[in-house]
C-alpha cells in the first residue's frame, strides 16, 4: 500500500513546474508527494509552497522547501493533497488527518487542486467513511446537536482520551451521514450552522484525482467542466 501511494504521489509531483507556487496537502500519501518535492529542490527546481497543516510545515522544512504565506501570495499554481473518499464526479471527504480547514482553504485558492489516492479511496457514493466537522470549542455540545438534527450521529475526535484539537483550536466532529446523495447542499446546511468552521466534503473542487492502483498503473480522472 505504501509502494502505491508513494508512486501515485511522485507522479503528481513530478508534474509540479520551475517557478510554481505549490500547495503541500497532508496525510501519508501527501507526505510522499511533499517528500519527492523536496528531493526536486534539492536538484535545482525552484518552487515556494503553503502548508495545510503544521506536520506538512516541519516536514517542507525538514525537505528544504521554502515555505510562502498568503500575505505574500494571492494564487497558488497547483496542490497537492490525498483525500479519504473520492465518488465518480471527483467530489471528495477530507479531514481524515484533521487538517480539512486549511486543505480547503488552500485548495480553493489553487490554480489546479489535484488529488493522490490509492484505489481503495474509489467509492460510487460518499459516506462509508464519517465526515469530519471542524466546530469551535465553545458550544461544541450544542454545535454537536445541531449538527445531529440534520441526520447524522457524530462523535468528538479524541487524542489521548482528550479531545483532538486542530492546528486552529478546534475540535472535529466525526459525523455518519450514512451514504451522501448530494454533497453539495449537505456542505452548505452543516456550514450554515453556528459553531460549525467547515467540514470535509470537497464539492466540485478537485480538477484531477490520480488514482494508484494495485497492478502498478495510475488512473487519472479529469473534472468535466
Ligand atoms: O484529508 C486529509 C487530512 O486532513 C488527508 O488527505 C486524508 O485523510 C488522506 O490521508 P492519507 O493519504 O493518509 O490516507
Amino acid at each position: 500500500m505504501e509502494e502505491i501511494k508513494r508512486r501515485v504521489a511522485e507522479a503528481a509531483a513530478e508534474q509540479v513546474k520551475d517557478g510554481m507556487t505549490v500547495g503541500l496537502g497532508t496525510g501519508s500519501t501527501a507526505y510522499w508527494a511533499i517528500r519527492k518535492l523536496g528531493e526536486r529542490v534539492k536538484e535545482g527546481l525552484n518552487v515556494k509552497a503553503i502548508a495545510t497543516s503544521s506536520r506538512s510545515e516541519s516536514l517542507a522544512v525538514e525537505f528544504g522547501i521554502p515555505l510562502v504565506t498568503f500575505a505574500e501570495t494571492d494564487v497558488l499554481d497547483v496542490t497537492i493533497d490525498g483525500a479519504d473518499e473520492v465518488d465518480p464526479a471527483l467530489n471528495l471527504i477530507k479531514g481524515g488527518g484533521g487538517a480539512l480547514l486549511r486543505e480547503k482553504i488552500v485548495a480553493a485558492a489553487s490554480r489546479r487542486f489535484v488529488v493522490v489516492v490509492d484505489d481503495t479511496k474509489r467509492v460510487d457514493r460518499l459516506g462509508a467513511f464519517p465526515l469530519p466537522v471542524e466546530v469551535v470549542t465553545f458550544g461544541a455540545e450544542a454545535t454537536k446537536r445541531a449538527l445531529e438534527s440534520l441526520g447524522c450521529a457524530s462523535r468528538f475526535r479524541m487524542a489521548d482520551k482528550c479531545e483532538y484539537v486542530t492546528d486552529n483550536g478546534n475540535f472535529i466532529l466525526d459525523c455518519d451521514f450514512g451514504l451522501i446523495r448530494e454533497p453539495e447542499p449537505l456542505a452548505q446546511a452543516i456550514n450554515a450552522i453556528p459553531g460549525v468552521v467547515d467540514n470535509g466534503l470537497f464539492a466540485n473542487m478537485a480538477h484531477v484525482v490520480m488514482v494508484g492502483c494495485g497492478d502498478g498503473s495510475i488512473v487519472v480522472m479529469e473534472r468535466g467542466e
